[in-house]
């Protein structure tokens, strides 16, 4: 089940990943409301990160209990540990590292980098997919992956999202979590990502872009776009699908007029 998508538009790129850190804050605190532990989904690229470092100068960061947190991956770069171009690097640096002993180690979950034991992506991917599967909620219900409370995803220009990207094979695995990519137009050209099977067991995506250079792809997601032109059409939560983006990203968007003054 699929619910429709919400907008939210905020003036630039700067007060988007700000509020959306705050948004992020108060949806973890309140889904602690409702279960133990809660599953978080990061994601890489520009406005990602940037939110991971709004969260980590948040007064309100001290809301959630962070040892009821596990923090997932949605995509990786596979490159060596410790990359500064790998996803899981720059998470640490802009939040998780600040988190400290507050977010067990235990509940991080980057997916494995080049290894003897994972050398290759597929390696990588198959990894991961256990480890998702033996968190995989409600038991019984014949999932593969946690009923992630917040998906993070960022959209590239080519309306790529995770790593999946337009016309690539790795759209259509329909029956893994998640899949090793070779050839990513966007470098570097191997990288691990979910499905869009895994990413739509999540009970929120939130879809987080910023910058001019991506509203056509915005406006091509949000008209639902066939996911091999348009991968972020693909993108769904179970309960609620938000796209919250800065001005600039809806250039290419019929979007209501606010209603004037009264
Ligand atoms: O390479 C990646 O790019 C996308 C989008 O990045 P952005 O800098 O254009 O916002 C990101 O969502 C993905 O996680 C990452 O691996």
């Amino acid at each position: 089940m699929t619910a429709p998508r919400d907008v939210v538009v905020h003036p630039d790129a700067e007060v988007l990943a700000a509020a959306t850190a705050a948004r992020l804050l108060t949806a973890l605190v309140d889904a602690q409301c409702h279960r133990s532990p809660v599953h978080l989904v990061l994601t890489g690229g520009t406005v990602g990160i940037k939110v991971l470092e709004h969260v980590a100068q948040s007064p309100v960061r001290a809301a959630v209990d962070w040892s009821g947190v596990h923090v997932w991956w949605g995509d990786e770069r596979f490159l060596p540990d410790g990359h500064a171009d790998r996803n899981e690097t720059q998470a640490r640096a802009a939040l998780l590292d600040a988190l400290g002993d507050e977010l067990p180690a235990a509940h991080l979950h980057p997916m494995a980098p080049p290894s003897e034991a994972t050398p290759t992506p597929e390696a990588s991917a198959a990894a991961y997919a256990a480890e998702l599967a033996a968190f995989a909620t409600p038991e019984g219900s014949g999932s593969s992956v946690p009923a992630f409370d917040v998906l993070l995803l960022g959209m590239g220009p080519d309306g790529h999202v995770a790593s999946l990207f337009p016309g690539h094979p790795a759209l259509t695995v329909a029956d893994a979590s998640t899949v090793g990519v070779h050839g990513s137009p966007k470098p570097p050209p191997e990288r691990v990502s979910l499905t869009f099977e895994a990413i739509r067991r999540a009970r929120e995506v939130w879809v987080v872009a910023a910058g001019a250079e991506k509203a056509a792809a915005v406006a091509s997601a949000l008209a639902s776009a066939p996911v091999e032109v348009t991968p972020a059409a693909g993108a769904l939560g179970t309960t609620r699908t938000l796209w919250l983006l800065d001005v600039a990203a809806t250039g290419a968007l019929d979007l209501p007029e606010s209603a004037p003054p009264a």
